[in-house]
């Protein structure tokens, strides 16, 4: 089980007097791998932006744990909690075409100040042997020419997604990862990321529609709607809670 937790008091976001987040007391990570779900425009994905520092909120404490340490995050930029090992996939996909597979993992595992190492790296071969990480990566998954460019919108989402991870992130949140991925590849995302949590004690919080994904891989399940948290429990509590059946699934799809 993870020592990560993020924790949020009374954070509160609007736009133009619209309030889209208004989050009482929550804490995400203490469950292993957990989910957020919830109807279309619920503040999913507001939510994540409000912990990873892409914007900042109006009101609240966002505080991050790990490892004993605690991190007030409230209003701290993108690339300070990211150095604090809080780690985001994207829903939207980066462009990676001017970077190729290789090079972009491989930008994943070196330090800032090693970087000009990269220079040494001018062999495909010897960047392979650098790096077992990556090359379990690529026999695992498999893209179409990995010493070129992540071309299609499934291989971009999948090298985001093992960019995150070659970082060794303590937390992962993850937005929609599954988006655009045959279900082999959603397969194996989905082990890799169990394993890492298992194995290295990451925490992850996965926003996803596919819920029987969410049903077969989380252990916790976070219920949002109108911007705030209405029900969490077990994958079978939340399941079969009324209120989350008429806000969000229709009655034969649970
Ligand atoms: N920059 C913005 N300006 C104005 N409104 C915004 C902005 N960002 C989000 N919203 C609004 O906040 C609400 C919550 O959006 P958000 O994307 O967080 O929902 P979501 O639960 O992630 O939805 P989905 O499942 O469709 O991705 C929506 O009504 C959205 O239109």
């Amino acid at each position: 089980m993870s020592n990560n937790q993020i924790t949020l008091k009374g954070v509160k976001k609007s736009y133009g007097g619209r309030v889209v987040s208004d989050i009482a007391d929550l804490a995400l990570g203490r469950h292993g791998v957990e989910g957020l779900i919830g109807p279309n425009g619920a503040g999913k994905t507001t939510l994540m932006s409000l912990i990873t520092g892409k914007i900042s909120a109006d009101a609240g404490e966002i505080l991050f744990f790990e490892n004993g340490n605690r991190h007030d995050i409230s209003g701290k930029k993108l690339d300070a909690v990211a150095r604090l090992g809080l780690v985001r996939t994207n829903q939207r996909i980066q462009d990676f075409e001017s970077l190729g597979i290789l090079d972009s993992m491989l930008l994943s595992v070196v330090q800032p100040a090693q970087e000009t190492v990269l220079g040494l790296f001018a062999e495909t071969a010897l960047r392979q042997q650098a790096h077992p990480a990556i090359n379990r990566y690529l026999e695992a998954f498999r893209f179409s020419d990995p010493g070129g460019y992540a071309l299609s919108a499934g291989e971009k989402k999948l090298l985001d997604i093992i960019r995150c991870l070659l970082l060794k992130p303590k937390f992962l949140l993850m937005d929609e990862p599954t988006v655009g991925l045959p279900q082999d590849q959603t397969d194996k995302v989905m082990e890799v990321v169990r394993e890492a949590a298992r194995d290295d004690g990451m925490s992850v919080v996965i926003i996803e529609h596919d819920l029987d994904l969410i049903w077969n891989v989380c252990e916790y399940i976070h219920f949002m709607a109108d911007g705030r948290i209405m029900a969490q429990g077990t994958p079978d509590e939340v399941r079969t809670s009324t209120m989350v059946r008429e806000k969000y699934m229709g009655e034969g799809d649970a």
